[in-house]
């Protein structure tokens, strides 16, 4: 695998459209791979009872892998995960692989399916749900030529346990801006059965706000 070398920053507002599929000659699939494997790892600590014995043997091998992964170590403007738009996820484990089936300027469609690392008990935890619509609305809000935006607020609605191993449809909708401001709506369906809703206000960044977010907090995150 190549180590990647872009500097990219997803707040600086000449960053792609985030539903535009990207072609990134510095990374490649094995990329990918690495952080489905990553939650098939999730998914597997999560299911298991393992005896102290085995506890132990993995937690070295992942141990290992992670010393390994310490010596290609880059900043987080030029970090792969979160920022491979086109893949389930963006390469990014902690958030559901949302998987993107229709864009227009002003909606989206998209499917998830979560597993028991995202059970809050025999369902989805009521702080993934929210994961889910905060990728995909603010995806849209800072789509279409949009210039970036943060969110001030996302109010979510939970209308019914969302089942696990099931696809779930997201849907997500621009409904207007005013001025800086940016309303959004989204939704989420099991079949025919609404699970949450949520409405977000994402406010378009002033040129001060623009300033690379890492840049504030270097350091703070070792
Ligand atoms: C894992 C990888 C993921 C990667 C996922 C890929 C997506 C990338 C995008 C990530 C987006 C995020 O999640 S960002 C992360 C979470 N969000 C944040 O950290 C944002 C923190 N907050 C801020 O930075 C700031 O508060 C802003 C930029 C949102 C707003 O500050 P500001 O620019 O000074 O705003 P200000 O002038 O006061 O207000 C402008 C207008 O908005 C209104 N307004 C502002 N905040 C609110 C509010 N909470 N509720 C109601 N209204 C509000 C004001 O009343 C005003 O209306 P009026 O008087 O004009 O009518």
């Amino acid at each position: 695998m190549t180590e990647p070398t872009t500097t990219l920053d997803i707040w600086n507002p000449g960053w792609p459209d985030p539903f535009r599929p990207t072609v990134n000659a510095d990374t490649d699939d094995e990329y990918a791979d690495l952080v489905e494997a990553l939650r098939e790892v999730q998914e597997a600590v999560t299911r298991s009872r393992p005896t102290p014995e085995v506890a132990a043997e993995v937690a070295t091998a992942l141990r290992t892998a992670a010393r390994r992964l310490r010596t290609f170590e880059v900043d987080e403007d030029t970090q792969i995960a979160g920022k491979r738009w086109e893949i389930p996820g963006k390469g990014h484990a902690l958030a559901p692989a949302l998987h993107i089936d229709t864009v227009t300027d002003t909606t989206v469609t998209g499917r998830v399916t979560v597993g028991r690392f995202h059970s809050g008990r025999y369902a989805m935890n009521g702080g993934v749900t929210p994961l889910i619509f905060d990728e995909i609305l603010a995806r849209l809000a800072n789509s279409a030529g949009r210039p970036w935006g943060r969110t001030a607020y996302l109010n979510v609605n939970y209308r019914a346990p969302a089942p696990l191993h099931t696809e779930l449809t997201v849907t997500a909708e621009l409904l207007g801006q005013e001025g800086r401001k940016r309303f959004l709506r989204g939704a989420l369906h099991h079949g025919d059965v609404l699970v949450a809703d949520a409405e977000g206000l994402w406010v378009e960044l002033k040129p001060e706000q623009t300033l690379n977010i890492s840049k504030d907090a270097e350091g703070s995150d070792r």
